[in-house]
């Protein structure tokens, strides 16, 4: 099972390399778009969500057009046990290097508990297959905020067009499946 997960990363994570940053930064703007369409996201006031680094589904216009719309946006902070913490977001400018290449806010935090008080939630992956079993990067984070949510908040998963697997990812019991993916092609449900 973790043999197994582990490879699957390795292999998202070594296509990922290939992606240009001008795609990259395109695809950013049609996962913005493919957001703000969505009702239940559209009409939300306070998000989690999470600063993207590298290769990752880019969130970067995401949270500009957010925080100029005046919604409050949590972003997370790595504990020392992989869960994580939320601080608001407040410009650019506040954001600071972290372990990992991630980038964290500074400032006040809420508690691991307050991203189930929010409308809507931005979750990152590796993959998903479809029946909606999620690959994280293997620390566990999300899967601890998807069991916070229970099923209350939506949850919006970012991945690249071609990582939603048709072969299933393997699944263990912690792991909590997820409905919605958003890629720079659109909407899927699972
Ligand atoms: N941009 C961004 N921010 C994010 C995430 C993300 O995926 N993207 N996260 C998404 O979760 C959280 C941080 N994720 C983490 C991912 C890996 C490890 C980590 O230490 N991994 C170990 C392997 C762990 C294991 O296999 O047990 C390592 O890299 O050595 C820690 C936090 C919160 N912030
Ligand atoms: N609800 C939880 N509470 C505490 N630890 C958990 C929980 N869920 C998962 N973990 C821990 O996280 C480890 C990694 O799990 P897994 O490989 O499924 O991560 P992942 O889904 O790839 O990562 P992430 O959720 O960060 O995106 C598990 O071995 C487990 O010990």
């Amino acid at each position: 099972m973790r043999e197994s997960k582990r490879a699957l990363r390795e292999r998202i994570l070594a296509n990922r390399a290939t992606l240009d940053a001008r795609a990259l930064a395109t695809d950013a703007l049609s996962l913005r778009d493919s957001l703000l369409e969505i009702p239940e996201f559209a009409r939300a006031t306070r998000v989690a969500a999470y600063v993207s680094v590298g290769t990752e589904p880019g969130t970067g216009p995401l949270i500009e057009q957010l925080s100029e719309n005046g919604v409050e946006i949590l972003l997370p902070v790595v504990l020392p046990d992989f869960d994580l913490d939320w601080a608001v977001y407040r410009g650019p400018d506040s954001l600071t290097r972290a372990p990992r290449g991630l980038l964290e806010p500074s400032g006040p935090t809420a508690g691991p508990g307050a991203v189930a008080d929010v409308d809507a939630v931005i979750v990152p992956a590796l993959a998903v297959d479809r029946h909606g079993t999620r690959l994280g990067k293997g620390a566990g984070c999300y899967d601890r905020v998807l069991a916070r949510l229970a099923g209350r908040i939506p949850a919006f998963v970012l991945l690249h067009d071609g990582e939603i697997l048709d072969i299933p990812i393997p699944r263990e019991p912690h792991d909590i499946a997820v409905d919605t993916v958003i890629t720079p092609s659109g909407r899927h449900h699972l």
